[in-house]
């Protein structure tokens, strides 16, 4: 063979035309993908990774507060869905989304696309196929599923009103990477009970168990899912996993979010008290005398005698604490709760809010 021979000549390709990987991830309600994304952010990956969220909520101050990676090179472009959600307004939220953040291109070469915890990823990985401009500049590498070690078998088990597959199972189904997360929640034998029914719903995902969302991240990032070759259809590849084009994904219609603003300071045992009676006891009711079921919380807290905020964040009836930031000197102190859930009723929530917190609604 010559050494003119035109095949040994390496293609430059100069580093802009490089198309951008973007690994979204999605998982229902609490499963850790914020989690998994701050970890992901935090470690030596020597990536610059862009961050798009969408979180199912009313107000986005308190998410972005909770959110964001520290350290690092880090750019987000952050989309606002008030009550709605990524998959149900793909075309104009999604693709507008990663066009907004191409303009910076060159600056980051990872996009990291978070979901809200009701989203159906089969709507946004169809944006890869149907959006010809877009994917000139991007190409979906892999969908990586967040799943509840201790909330997943409830959430499978759960029928629609209308007798479609629900969002937890449309979800595992899609997955390339399955990770089931919080196995320190659950013993040994459930955890294999669990595992065996994601399998029985999607065999072909690699499948990982952590805690704390920790794992080797090269086994999520840069997977090549779909192959670069051309000659794989990504659109057969999520019709042969049961997507189709005509399915219209409905948001749970029964599901809303509430954001609850309360003036001053709250203490501790009270906050207790309050959390305990609406997710442990389930005694606080809405007008109609239902329970409020609350599948998620997030709440930024001012203490009494505390000059960091409390972050308190609940799954069902499991909650956590964790402080954050300080407090400046002359801020005024408020208290911001997000509730995710059925029954919620603003008025009921605020009258349990002032008889256990003490504290006035704003
Ligand atoms: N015990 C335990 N708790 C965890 C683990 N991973 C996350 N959590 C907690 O679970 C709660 C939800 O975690 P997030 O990472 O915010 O979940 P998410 O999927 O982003 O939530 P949404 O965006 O609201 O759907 C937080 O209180 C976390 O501290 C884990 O491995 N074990
Ligand atoms: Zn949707």
């Amino acid at each position: 063979m010559s050494d003119s021979d035109d095949d040994d000549i390496p293609e430059l390709v100069p580093a802009e035309n490089k198309k951008v990987p973007v690994t979204i991830i999605t998982g229902f309600l609490g499963a850790g993908k914020t989690t998994l994304l701050n970890y992901i952010l935090t470690q030596q990956h020597g990536k610059r990774i862009a961050v798009i969220l969408n979180e199912f909520g009313e107000g986005d101050s308190i998410e972005k507060s909770m959110s964001v990676g520290e350290g690092g090179e880090l750019f987000e472009e952050w989309l606002e869905l008030r009550n709605g959600c990524l998959c149900c307004s793909v075309k104009d939220n999604g693709v507008k989304a990663i066009e907004n953040l191409m303009q910076k291109k060159g600056k980051f070469d990872y996009i990291l696309l978070e979901t809200t915890g009701l989203a159906d990823p089969g709507p946004i990985a169809s944006i890869f196929w149907l959006d010809e401009e877009l994917c000139s500049d991007v190409y979906l590498d892999g969908i990586v599923v967040m799943v509840d070690a201790k909330f997943c078998k409830q959430h499978l088990q759960e029928e629609k009103p209308d007798g479609s597959v629900n969002d937890s199972q449309r979800q595992i189904a899609l997955a390339d990477i399955i990770i089931v997360n919080k196995t320190d929640l659950v013993d040994v034998e459930d955890l294999n009970d669990l595992t065996q029914t994601i399998r029985s719903i999607n065999g072909f995902a690699r499948l990982f168990e952590t805690s704390q969302a920790r794992m080797a991240l090269e086994n999520i990032l840069n997977i090549n899912a779909y192959g670069l070759s051309g000659d794989v259809k990504l659109e057969d590849i999520f019709t042969l996993r049961g997507f189709s084009p005509q399915d219209k994904h409905s948001i749970d219609k029964g599901v809303h979010t509430m954001t609850i603003q309360i003036h001053g300071n709250i203490k501790k045992s009270d906050l207790e008290n309050f959390l305990q009676a609406l997710l442990w006891e389930k005694s606080v009711k809405n007008y109609e005398g239902h329970t409020l079921d609350v599948l998620r919380l997030k709440g930024v807290i001012s203490l009494e005698d505390c000059d960091t905020r409390l972050v308190v964040q609940a799954v069902h009836e499991l909650y956590d604490y964790h402080y954050t930031t300080p407090w400046e000197n002359n801020e005024a102190r408020h208290n911001t709760i997000v509730f995710i859930g059925r029954n919620l009723d603003r008025e009921s929530l605020g009258i349990s809010i002032s008889q256990y917190l003490h504290q006035k609604v704003i």
